[in-house]
């Protein structure tokens, strides 16, 4: 399958390559990208005339773009979209969400995530890391829907040996089943939930079990300042020494995300920089909460690798990623009461090469030899017109809707707005049924 997209404005998002083509064009071969170039002379046309070509896209009023990729969800989650709002993060787990989660069925992660993977390409995201349970159901859901996900099962283990031994078991069985399935757009992690409900012991069993299976780890870390004094009170150190204690934050082997790292000191700052951990950034998510701001713009200024991530669907509502880069920015401006403050273009490496990169290297910039992961944004728009910045715009006047065509691994999932993979009226249905049975089994009802 060879797919040519010709006419479009191609942000690369290659940082040691070609930047921004105006006029552009780009070849797909089975699941690469196999040329990319500027086509003011006619050679997408040239190509086409010389090769096969299966499907030519004319992307003229369109920006082409990596697909964006969203570090931080709890996919199965989206069917709790608006269960329990405006709480602090312990009262809302306690009192509603744990509640909650411990009357889903498999049934509902499946129809939960099949709804996220929807939600996900209406709005312009390849790729997203995961970390929750049924995780078999995520992953049936992303090898239907065609996008990407790095899937992690969320263990907490409170201290509990017994429990621990079995939820390392589960991820275990979630890394031989998945890893590298569906052409490798199904990857695995192990998925430790937090310092503050797993023990250090734990959570270094999670990471030696990472090494050991070669794939990465994901945490919450540091999310609230309750989480910060209750670390102080009861071991005299924050979370991030914390686990340094036991090397967790060590990815000579393999990637270690850390979510949220909202009460981050400056020497966790260095530390991550040094060890080359990477931050998935949560702004919506942690305003909502509130559960304060991150020091993103210190993190950059530090080194560090920062993504961008929604959180789960709960604590957001949506899986939006533009609504995420434009509060990404806003947050930082106003956060450290500087307008020079997180910039566009650097938001949109976040959500794109940042991004892309820790979930699989070969994604997250349009260059050859990347795997064909991108969105067309539409530009014949109100909202986008005039176009004078192609970052200003994607960040702060493009919209998740504005997205009109996705290609995730050389295979179109959306072309000009139209779904091609899932039937998403009955993705709908089924997910509002399940939805409702879950809030009627936790008594919501
Ligand atoms: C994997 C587990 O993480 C929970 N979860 C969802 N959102 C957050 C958050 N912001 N912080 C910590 N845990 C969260 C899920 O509800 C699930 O219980
Ligand atoms: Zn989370």
């Amino acid at each position: 399958m060879s797919i040519l997209i010709k006419n479009a404005y191609i942000a690369t998002m290659d940082k040691d390559g070609t930047g921004e083509i105006q006029n552009g064009f780009l070849l797909i071969e089975n699941n690469l990208i196999s040329q990319i170039g500027d086509n003011s002379n006619g050679t997408a046309d040239k190509i086409a005339a010389d090769k096969g070509i299966d499907k030519i896209i004319d992307a003229k009023g369109a920006i082409l773009m990596p697909g964006l990729s969203n570090t931080h969800t709890h996919l199965g989650m989206t069917l709790l979209r608006g269960y329990a709002d405006d709480m602090a993060l312990k009262d809302w787990l306690e009192a509603q969400i744990w509640p909650a989660e411990a009357n889903l069925t498999a049934e509902d992660v499946y129809w939960g995530s099949l709804l996220g993977c929807l939600e996900m390409i209406r709005s312009g995201t390849t790729a997203f890391c995961d970390m929750y349970f049924f995780m078999d159901e995520t992953a049936k859901a992303v090898e239907k829907a065609g996008i990407r996900g790095c899937l992690s099962y969320g263990m907490i283990e409170f201290g509990d040996v017994e429990k621990g031994n079995k939820e390392i078991a589960v991820n275990e069985k979630l890394v031989s089943d998945w890893q590298g399935k569906a052409n490798g757009r199904i990857t695995t992690m192990f998925g430790p939930h937090a310092p503050n409900t797993c023990s250090q012991a734990f959570i270094a069993r999670a990471k030696a079990a990472a090494e050991k299976a070669g794939v990465g780890v994901q945490i919450h870390v540091l999310e609230t300042e309750a989480e910060l004094n209750y670390m102080k009170e009861n071991f005299d150190m924050c979370s991030v020494h914390h686990l340094d204690a036991v090397d967790f934050w060590n990815t000579s082997k393999v990637p270690v995300i850390a979510a949220h790292c909202v009460w981050m000191s400056d020497g966790d700052i260095r530390l991550f920089a040094e060890k080359g951990v990477t931050v998935s950034h949560n702004p919506i998510s942690n305003m909502k909460l509130a559960s304060g701001i991150a020091p993103i713009q210190k993190m950059l200024d530090a080194g560090v690798s920062v993504t961008l991530g929604t959180d789960g669907c709960a604590s957001n509502n949506t899986l939006n990623m533009f609504e995420e880069m434009k509060t990404a920015a806003l947050l930082q401006k106003v956060g450290t009461m500087s307008p020079t403050a997180l910039p566009a273009k650097a938001v949109v490496e976040m959500a794109t090469i940042n991004g892309g990169r820790v979930i699989d290297k070969q994604t997250g910039a349009l260059k050859v030899g990347n795997k064909a992961d991108m969105i067309l944004v539409d530009t014949n728009k109100a909202n986008a017109a005039p176009i004078f910045d192609v970052y200003s715009h994607l960040v702060y006047a493009a919209a998740g809707s504005d997205v009109k065509t996705m290609i995730v691994d050389g295979k179109i999932l959306m072309e000009d707005y139209k779904i091609l993979v899932l039937d998403e009226k009955e993705v709908i249905e089924k997910a509002n049924e399940r939805a409702h049975s879950l809030a009627a089994r936790a008594q919501k009802c």
